[in-house]
């Protein structure tokens, strides 16, 4: 009795050190400017949960400037940073210290394995350069003409749903990020392992039902709850759990992750499936037998093979699964929200739209599949993709947490702080890109502010080591698909007074699956 009251006592004392005394009196954060403390449970959490994604960050720095100090649950110090010089440290001089923290790499890790997501340090230098040549320039030029399948399909499909009604010249209201969450899929299945996954015209494809199962009804705050959970990750992806999934319904408010862990071992199992078939090719591969798969993963099974006998790391089979797992995860909805937002800026302004459709309109004179090197030459078209990326990041904010206690740009942070990288606020800095910083203005990527910054100033896929593998390729097929959907198409808002709603989650996508008016254009 007495042992228990003593317990009891020194919780109380300590959820009294770390909910008050400490984040209100001791902590070396508390002289940096910030919002005033909250909940003393919750902190600051429900306002950025309540808020639109990457916005509340945004506006604690237009108040309280480039360093801003929040706390978290349970009194943990977070800190929001923003100057090139404290971004720098983090991402890129002292990036080892700076990791992921644990909770975002248990989520990321759930649904894409042991890969890039989830390794820092050697293990990542040497993952990241094992994989590096996949997604080097020769590999996107000669997989450019991959994707044009997909947009080839998703232009018939926006064709028939516009001359199959009574008034075709009206046009017709299309849920554009419905559609572009499709042709992403089959382009990454397609350029990731030369799978043809056909979720524009097959939703039930076993690949496209597990994906768009994945995200529908187990929410973020859940998952990261439960991936804090000891060994629950392993668990969660295991045959064992797929096999007793339905012991979950015995749990109301988890009940959901009975359909996850059946996606993740759908999504699991098709992935095995191609490896296989890749290995299999890899042996039967003969220099005369016809030209080389193009696809990630054929790449990554022959460099695998050869780095067996060359170097000390060679990525396992296992690791291959995730890897692939990783790139699907990672280069699908982001590259969606990306191509359904610059559709969304361009249907708001009909001059940049015609800008870019008679900058485009030649070059599909001559061919329906312009190449890497002619996409790469549509310098106005380039302008509106990156300026789409600024204003409407498809990652709106990141984090780090910090390993070691040190200085950051004039601040002592101690040790397990975590850190917010509002990439949003740092993308539409008014100091960097002036008093119509949040405007949509490609031209100004013709002539870039004196204090642009080619690695801080706009943030959409970080910098360092850990930046986006997929960055180039991105762009490439954002070019690829808006270049042919405007020569094509026209695009303006669905109805008066319609205003862009960016969801609240770890991709910033369109809420409402963007409804846009959809025109033919004569051609
Ligand atoms: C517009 C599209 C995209 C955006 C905005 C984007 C953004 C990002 C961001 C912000 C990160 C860093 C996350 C962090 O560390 O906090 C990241 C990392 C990553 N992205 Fe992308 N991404 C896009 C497309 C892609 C594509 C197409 C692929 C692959 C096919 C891809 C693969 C990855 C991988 C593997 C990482 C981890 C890199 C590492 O840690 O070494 N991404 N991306």
């Amino acid at each position: 009795m007495l042992i228990l009251s003593l317990c009891a006592v020194s919780c109380l004392f300590y959820s009294v050190y770390r909910l008050i005394v400490y984040p209100r009196y001791l902590s070396p954060l508390r002289v940096v400017p910030g919002p005033p403390l909250a909940g003393f449970l919750l902190g600051h959490f429900p306002q950025i949960l309540q808020s639109q994604a990457g916005a509340i960050q945004k506006e604690w720095i237009d108040k309280y400037g480039p360093a801003v100090r929040t706390v978290g649950p349970l009194g943990q110090d977070r800190l929001i940073l923003l100057r090139p010089k404290a971004l720098h440290k983090i991402f890129v001089s002292d990036w080892v210290d700076y990791p992921r923290p644990k909770v975002m790499t248990a989520v990321l890790g759930l649904a894409t394995g042991h890969g890039l997501f989830t390794v820092t340090g050697t293990e990542h230098k040497q993952m990241r350069k094992a994989i590096n040549p996949a997604f080097s320039i020769i590999n996107l030029i000669a997989q450019a003409d991959m994707y044009y399948d997909s947009i080839e399909i998703l232009v018939n499909v926006f064709k028939n749903k516009l001359t199959k009604q009574p008034y075709p010249s009206q046009g017709r209201v299309i849920h554009i990020f419905e559609w572009m969450n499709k042709v992403t899929l089959d382009i990454i299945c397609d350029a990731a392992f030369g799978y043809k996954s056909n979720a524009l015209l097959d939703p039930d494809n076993e690949l496209a039902a597990a994906y768009a199962q994945l995200g529908i009804e187990l929410n973020i705050a859940k998952l990261a709850e439960l991936a804090r959970i000891p060994g629950m990750v392993t668990f969660l992806s295991s045959d064992l759990c797929h096999k007793c999934r339905r012991m979950f319904r015995l749990f109301p408010p988890i009940a959901s992750v009975e359909s996850f862990v059946d996606s993740l071992y759908r999504l699991r199992r098709v992935a095995k499936q191609l490896l296989a078939e890749k290995m299999a090719e890899a042996d039967a591969d003969t220099d005369d037998k016809g030209p080389m798969k193009k696809d990630i993963m054929s790449l990554l099974v022959r460099a695998s093979r050869r780095d067996k006998t060359e170097s000390g790391y060679r990525l396992s089979d296992d690791a291959l699964i995730d890897q692939v797992l990783t790139f699907l995860g990672a280069g699908h909805e982001t590259v969606a929200s990306g191509i359904s937002w610059t559709l969304w800026l361009l249907a708001n302004d009909p001059r940049a739209q015609s800008k870019v459709r008679d900058e485009v309109s030649p070059v599909f004179l001559h061919t329906d599949r312009p190449d890497y090197r002619v996409l790469k030459d549509l310098k106005f078209l380039d302008c509106v993709i990156m300026e789409s990326l600024r204003l409407f990041s498809p990652a709106p904010t990141t984090r780090r947490v910090a390993a070691k206690s040190d200085w950051i740009d004039g601040i002592y942070v101690p040790k397990g702080t975590q850190l917010s990288i509002p990439i949003r606020a740092i993308n539409t800095n008014p100091n960097v890109w002036g008093p119509d910083a949040e405007v949509f203005r490609p031209e100004r990527w013709l002539d870039l502010p004196k204090a642009y910054d080619p690695n801080f100033s706009v943030m959409s896929f970080i910098a360092g080591p850990h930046a986006c593998i997929g960055k180039t390729m991105s762009i490439l097929e954002m070019k690829a698909v808006i270049a042919t959907m405007v020569v094509n198409f026209e695009f303006a808002p669905a109805y008066a007074g319609q205003v862009a709603v960016p969801n609240s989650a770890i991709t910033m996508k369109p809420a409402d699956n963007l409804p846009l008016l959809v025109r033919l254009v004569a051609r």
